[in-house]
């Protein structure tokens, strides 16, 4: 990358990479490298590549315990630097106090004395989109400065942590509202629903989710009501049968029948995520007059604040607590300023990570005369375990068709069948994913054969690798009733990069000068002498 200042987008010629060549880069969503065993779907993949580490500080997590995501990934990947994330930025602004200086907190403040603080987002420690450690803090700084009637709307997780585990989140929370109860403060849940089936849609795949969502939190309408959040999620977990991730959405009533906490004119929203593209959807529903995705029946005038700025580019949302990364300089903006062209493809529920997480949480393009971006439309209303072929032919159609053309320098895509099939928990179809995300890799290889040209395959972070959870020595766990614990997450695993193709100069070879923390940390037999 260029240095500031005058020319300084003037990308230098690489001493070994030809120049003239188009390049495939292509990220396998959600697959790592792990032990060989039958809960690795991905062992039967063709070839062992170069590994670098995906997850913790090498992405700029807080702590090595963090496994790597989406956001982090393809926010490194596109920019090629590492910058503190929104998790890490969180915690520093709650550690501090700094969170209730700023104005963002400011603006939410003014509701305290009439209002009610609603505090909308994730419920899980999984570190992905959300922290519970961090809501309690949020809790108890705004009880210290001011706030008397706290509502909190969760969505129960199971995706970035072990199904069932919802239960424990709300035991937690359910007590630190009762200590704040008996300190004289009214603070309850009041609405909740599973993350994937209520508000956290994201890149506008469906707006049944956030429209759910929002009957649930702003209206207090929900098929389901319940006394208390606890009785919900274990009564809704057995009828209708639903998992974490996909709880129907339900709301807390008072003796009455009426609803805790419906969102009125006057009261205070936050939405406690940090990560962006499961947030964006709400914030516009929130935040934007002219509204057409759905009737919103009643909205209200709040003062809304995001934990973060979610959308640099739509300055969405308007407030938020904490300042997101400055994720600048990103390589799609370098590529436009050399007037390299460039083509994105995925499915819409990845269409966002090759485009807004590449471009450091940016959306649109740089130079459109330079850039297309290419979304297909991904299946609405199903989980992916029933399709687990998701889109990836189509992407690698796409893909090839834009490296044959001979129109662009950049091919880059996203397969999402590891990732998103793995999430599922389901390890049949997550071996059908990764079948299908190599056939596709190999429709882009065959092309860039075709063309002379280079390819890049790597991933974000480990996912369809490891599907179980394990004991310290590697031994899956099993739960009470003797059933396999199954690992609906990313993991902690390396990832593979590879490097290739006809256009590759003879002798290319990875780096072996760069910092530690990219080169391999597993017990594999790699060669680090010839690391790029
Ligand atoms: O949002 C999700 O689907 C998961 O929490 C994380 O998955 P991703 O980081 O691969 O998107
Ligand atoms: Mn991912
Ligand atoms: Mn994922």
């Amino acid at each position: 990358m260029g240095s500031t200042g005058q020319n300084a987008w003037k990308l230098a010629d690489h001493p070994k990479l030809p120049k003239g060549k188009t390049v495939a880069m292509v990220v396998l969503d959600g697959w790592g490298e792990a032990k060989p065993d039958e809960y690795n779907c991905i062992h039967t993949a063709p070839e062992k590549w170069r590994l670098i580490k995906a997850h913790g500080t090498a992405v700029g997590l807080p702590s090595e315990d963090d496994m790597g995501n989406s956001e982090v990934g393809h926010n490194a990947l596109g920019a090629g630097r590492i910058f503190a994330q929104g998790a890490k930025l969180v915690d520093l602004a709650l550690a501090s106090g700094k969170i209730y200086d700023g104005d963002g907190f400011k603006y939410i403040k003014e509701c305290f004395d009439n209002g009610t603080l609603h505090l909308i987002g994730l419920l899980s420690d999984g570190g992905v989109h959300s922290r519970l450690d961090q809501l309690q803090l949020l809790l108890k700084g705004a009880v210290d400065n001011g706030a008397k009637r706290i509502r909190v709307h969760i969505l129960t997780d199971g995706r970035d942590v072990l199904d069932g585990s919802s239960i424990g989140f709300v035991e937690t929370l359910e007590k630190d509202l009762s200590n704040l109860r008996e300190k004289g403060f009214d603070a309850q849940i009041a609405s909740g629903g599973g993350r994937m089936y209520v508000t956290m849609d994201r890149y506008e795949n469906d707006w049944d989710v956030v429209k759910r969502g929002w009957d649930a939190q702003v209206l207090g309408e929900a098929p389901y009501k319940f006394r208390n959040a606890v009785e919900a999620v274990k009564k809704l977990r057995e009828e209708p049968k639903a998992n974490d991730q996909y709880l129907p959405p339900f709301v807390i009533v008072d003796e009455s029948g009426n609803p805790v906490g419906p969102i009125k004119d006057g009261d205070a929203v936050v939405t406690f995520n940090f990560r962006a593209d499961r947030m964006v959807m709400l914030a516009k529903a929130l935040e934007y007059e002219d509204f057409d995705k759905f009737d919103r029946v009643r909205v209200p005038k709040v003062h809304y604040a995001g934990m973060l700025q979610y959308d640099g580019e739509l300055k969405l949302p308007g407030h938020y607590l904490v300042s997101p990364p400055e994720i600048d300089r990103t390589s799609g903006e370098y590529l436009v300023h050399n007037g390299v062209r460039t083509f994105a493809c995925s499915e819409t529920v990845k269409f966002g990570h090759v485009t807004f997480f590449w471009n450091g949480n940016r959306s649109g393009y740089f130079n459109q005369e330079l850039e297309e971006y290419v979304e297909i439309p991904s299946d609405v209303g199903i989980t992916f375990n029933v399709q687990p072929k998701m889109k990836a032919k189509e992407i690698a159609e796409k893909a090839r068709d834009a490296i044959l053309s001979g129109k662009f320098d950049q091919v880059r895509v996203n397969l999402p069948n590891g990732d998103m099939v793995g999430h599922t928990g389901d390890i049949e179809a997550t071996i059908v994913a990764c079948k299908v995300a190599d056939d596709a890799v190999k429709m882009i290889i065959d092309a860039i054969e075709q063309v002379g040209g280079i390819f890049v395959i790597t991933a974000d972070h480990g996912n369809a690798e490891d599907m179980v959870k394990r004991d310290k020595s590697g031994k899956p766990l099993l739960d009470k009733n003797g059933n396999l614990q199954i690992l609906t997450s990313h993991t902690l695993q390396p990832v593979p990069i590879a490097i290739g193709g006809p256009g590759l100069a003879p002798g290319a070879r990875f780096r072996n000068d760069v910092p530690h923390r990219w080169t391999c940390q597993c017990s594999c037999n790699c060669d680090e002498s010839s690391w790029i």
